[in-house]
């Protein structure tokens, strides 16, 4: 345990659609640098807990704070509009399927939003799309469009993209579980490039190898509840959940000895 406050915390996370409850009082604090996986069975509510931390999906009950602000604050519409923004630039997001402009190239993708939202000059714009083109190996694709891409290559300017903004935190929700398998790989190490640079990173994935070579925690959800939680070799290695054991027995089949 630490004394230091958490740079992510979700505090009595609940949602519900209707009558069904999705996130039943989760609690998840993450501290700065940290990398912690979500995993856990199909319906879950992983993404759902995702997308509560940029208020994507809002929470309808507990509170999400980055550092020392409250993201899901209840204001009236213009102030949270502008609230909301605000957040959304300090909180990167990679999605299962890239979500990249089309009939903008991969250089206009990564710039859009630095040049919208705070006002760079074309020069800075040219140089910052190097920069994180070149981070995630895609500088010699700078002026394609999407449609010349490779999945794994799109999912990349994706990342590539989402760093432009300077998030103090990335939230990656199944990055590769739309890619063909050889493609998985190049993503999985521009993000391990990632953990190695200390980026606080928040993962839903149903890699569990990725999970648990790259991770410093894993949380286990199952029907809305966190049921276990902890580093990857006591989660991977020595589960205590039954739910947990069942889950990683059908997963990781064939994976350890
Ligand atoms: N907009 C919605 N309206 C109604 N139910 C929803 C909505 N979005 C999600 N759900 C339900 O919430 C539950 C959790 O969904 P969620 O996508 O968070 O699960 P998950 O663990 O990420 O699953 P997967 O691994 O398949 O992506 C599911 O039962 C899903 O059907």
């Amino acid at each position: 345990m630490t004394d230091q406050k958490p740079f992510v915390d979700i505090r009595h996370a609940k949602k519900s659609y209707g009558t069904l409850e999705v996130l039943k009082d989760i609690n998840l604090q993450v501290q700065k640098g940290q990398i912690v996986a979500i995993i856990g069975p199909s319906g879950s509510g992983k993404s759902t807990l995702l997308r509560a931390i940029n208020d994507l999906d809002p929470l309808t009950g507990g509170e999400v704070w980055l550092e020392d602000k409250q993201i899901n604050k209840k204001l009236p519409h213009r102030q949270y509009e502008a609230h909301i923004n605000q957040v959304r630039q300090e909180i990167g997001m990679v999605f299962q399927h890239f979500n990249l402009f089309p009939h903008l190239r991969v250089r206009e993708n990564v710039t859009l939003a630095p040049k919208m939202l705070k006002g760079i000059t074309d020069a800075e714009a040219d140089k910052l799309a190097e920069e994180q083109l070149d981070k995630v190996g895609m500088l010699e694709r700078i002026d394609h469009y999407p449609s010349q891409l490779s999945g794994g290559q799109k999912q990349r300017v994706a990342i590539a993209r989402a760093l432009a903004m300077n998030p103090k935190v990335m939230l990656f929700d199944e990055a590769t579980s739309a890619l063909d398998p050889e493609l998985v790989e190049e993503v999985n190490l521009v993000m391990k490039k990632l953990a190695e640079e200390h980026m606080t990173m928040i993962i839903v994935t149903h890699e569990m190898s990725f999970a648990e070579s790259v991770c410093d925690r894993v949380l286990f959800m199952d029907q809305g509840v966190v049921v276990e939680e902890g580093p990857p070799e006591v989660i991977f290695r020595n589960p205590t959940s039954d739910r947990t054991k069942e889950f990683l027995r059908k997963h990781l089949a064939g994976q350890h000895p």
